[in-house]
Order: structure tokens, then sequence, then C-alpha cells
């Protein structure tokens, strides 16, 4: 999409500009006995998801030229949005992960602290974060990343995961996945079990769950612009 610089555009989707059906979302569900509150939940979830998509604003050529910046704050100006994609993303996680509900949700600074904390308060999870690199006191493990428009160093606590635990990542946005690849190794690195990456929107031409190593990803919406 091309647009004058600091022009916000409502965002099209390519996958999701036929929004995804009830039909779409039940089909997984078919051949494990779909249940009629299943049913409503998909339902639920297919007409959130185009809400949601509507309410996303593009803009080029920020932060740098070249980039078609995405914005996910207008989510959380309307309270009824907001809570709208705080229940999609309980119902996503619960239809995704099955039984396996993650012990601790791990978020992503600075967006993925805007969702992740209610988001664990919800599945009753603890919420722990993973920052920029000498935002936190006492001993940290460090690991240095690529993204769609830099280089960075993300940094957790040790001891902020006991080992074993099972582990949830979120972000707003997956784009090239550097930054949820080094989230990830640090929470390995901290003994916890990675069982899954949670994202609100995923730039798809940019493939960046290829560099999740195959652990299980779910994402809400998805762009190809
Ligand atoms: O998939 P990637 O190419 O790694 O890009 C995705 C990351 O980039 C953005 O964060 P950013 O580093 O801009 O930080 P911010 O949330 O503080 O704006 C976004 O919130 C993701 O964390
Ligand atoms: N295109 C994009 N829009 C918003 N956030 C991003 N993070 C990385 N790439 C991004």
């Amino acid at each position: 999409m091309s647009a004058p610089a600091d022009s916000a555009q409502p965002l099209a989707s390519t996958s999701n500009d036929q929004a995804p059906t009830s039909a779409d979302i039940t089909t997984n569900n078919a051949s494990r006995g779909q249940s009629a509150s299943a049913s409503a939940s998909a339902s639920e979830l297919a007409r959130t998801k185009i809400t949601l998509q509507g309410a996303l604003k593009s803009f080029q050529d920020f932060p740098i030229p070249g980039i078609n910046f995405i914005d996910i704050l207008p989510l959380f100006q309307d309270p009824a949005i907001h809570n709208a994609l705080l229940r999609a993303l309980e119902l996503q996680v619960l239809e995704f992960v099955g039984g396996l509900k993650p012990d601790v949700v791990v978020g992503l600074d600075a967006r993925g602290f805007l969702f992740g904390p209610s988001l664990a308060l919800k599945l009753d999870a603890s919420f722990v974060p993973v920052r920029k690199k000498g935002k936190m006191p006492g001993p940290c493990v460090t690991a240095a990343y690529e993204k769609e428009y830099g280089t960075d160093f993300f940094q957790m606590q040790e001891g902020a995961i006991k080992p074993g635990q099972k582990v949830l990542v979120v972000d707003d946005i997956i784009a090239t996945g550097g930054s949820a690849a080094a989230a990830g190794t640090l929470v390995k690195q901290l003994g916890g079990e990675l069982v899954g990456y949670l994202f609100i929107l995923e730039i798809a031409f940019l493939k960046g769950r290829e560099k999740l190593g195959g652990v299980p990803t779910i994402t809400l919406l998805e762009t190809d612009e």
C-alpha cells in the first residue's frame, strides 16, 4: 500500500480480505467433535477478527523509509474493542493449546506489555517481561537480535521463570521474527518450556514464523502489506 508519509490508512488484509468465516475456524474442531459452545466461540472469534482488522491503521515510511508501519494502538482506544481483543486472544489460546494452559505469559517490550498482563490474568498465569537492554536491575540474561527496522538487545531477569514452567510468548506483531526468536532463546536459557507464541498480527510476507523453530504459533490477524 502506498500512502503519503504520516498519513494513516485503514489496514487492508490479504488472507483476511476474506475475513475468516465460522466455517474456516470450525474446520479444525470438526474432527475433535465440536460442541455447540465451541461453535459459538468460533463465530464470536470470527466476528471479532473483522472488527479488530478494521481498527488497525498503517503509516508508510515510519520509522524509516520503506517500512509500512502497522499501528495497533487504536485497538486500545475504544474499551469495547480492547475488551473484544482480550476475549479473542483468550479464546485463541484456549482453542490452540487445548488443555495445555501456560504457567507464564512472557510479553515483549513494549507493545507486548499492552495486553500481556491482562491476558495472563485471564489465563490465571504469571506475567514476566522481556525488556530492552539496561532497563531491569539484577542479573539478567541477554540476547542480541535483528528486527524489520534495526538491531537491539533483549533481557530477562534470572529466576523470572522457574525451570520446567510452560511459557507462552506474546507480542503485538511478528514481522521478521527476530524479536520473538530472541525472546524464545532467553526463555529456554532460563529453563522454561516454550509451548507457543501468540501475536495479534502477522506480516506474512516477511516469513517471521520460519525463525521460530517450529514452536506452535498463533496469530489473530494477518496482512501481506
Ligand atoms: O518481527 P520483528 O521484525 O522482530 O519485529 C517485531 C517487533 O518490532 C516491534 O517492536 P519494536 O522493537 O519496534 O519496539 P516497541 O514495541 O518498543 O515499539 C514489535 O512490537 C515487535 O516487538
Ligand atoms: N511494519 C511494522 N509495523 C509495526 N510494527 C513493526 N515491528 C516490526 N515491523 C513492524
